[in-house]
């Protein structure tokens, strides 16, 4: 398992070893100890996955102060280009963005620290999206960020006329109407 720190420093890539044999393949997904070494020491309390077809986009979502999120995000079907905006407004990196291809193939993980707006992108017809998180679903703290503020500068490659939206996601504040992290 390889851990690859991003140009935000907190973010990782995680790179399972792979086992391949004449009947297909086994990885380890997640090794507490492993990861409390190399990343960061954290208590995941909740599993989700989620289901969605080409140009979803499920984001940029965060659940604000204390019911912050960190993540752990992998594709186990399809492809997605997944999105971590760092919201922390001390933060030398605030309002950057790491963007990452993740898919069933390339079997990358993402860990995104709490402090951070979060989604994705389907690009392949379906995606089916796992993740862990080291807090629990706190809807009355949920916040969206809108995906397409041009003060991210994110490049997202389906055009808005094809994209799939929530009406949550539709009106997501634009990061400087947006609850920031200390
Ligand atoms: C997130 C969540 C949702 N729900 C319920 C609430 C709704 O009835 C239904 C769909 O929720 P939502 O439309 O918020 O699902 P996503 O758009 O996939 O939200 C996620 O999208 C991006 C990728 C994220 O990083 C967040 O984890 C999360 O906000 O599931 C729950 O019961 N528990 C939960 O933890």
């Amino acid at each position: 398992m390889e851990f690859i720190e991003q140009k935000i420093p907190g973010v990782f890539i995680i790179e399972p070893k792979v086992f391949g044999d004449e009947r297909g393949y086994f990885m380890e997904t997640y090794r507490k100890d492993l990861f409390d070494a190399n990343v960061a020491k954290t208590e995941f309390l909740q599993d989700n996955e989620s289901c969605s077809t080409y140009g979803v986009l499920r984001g940029l979502h965060y659940q604000t102060g204390e019911y912050s999120q960190a993540k752990l995000v992998r594709v186990i079907e399809g492809k997605v280009l997944d999105v971590a905006v760092d919201l922390r407004k001390s933060s030398p990196t605030f309002g950057q963005h790491v963007a990452v291809e993740l898919s069933s193939r390339n079997k990358r993980q993402l860990f995104i620290p709490r402090g951070f707006a979060h989604g994705f992108l389907v690009l392949s017809e379906t995606a089916v999206f796992t993740y862990k998180v080291d807090n629990v679903y706190a809807p009355n703290a949920e916040a969206s960020l809108q995906f397409n503020d041009p003060a991210l500068q994110i490049h997202w490659p389906v055009p808005e006329s094809e994209m799939i939206l929530s009406s949550k996601d539709r009106s997501g504040k634009p990061l400087s109407e947006t609850i920031l992290f200390e």
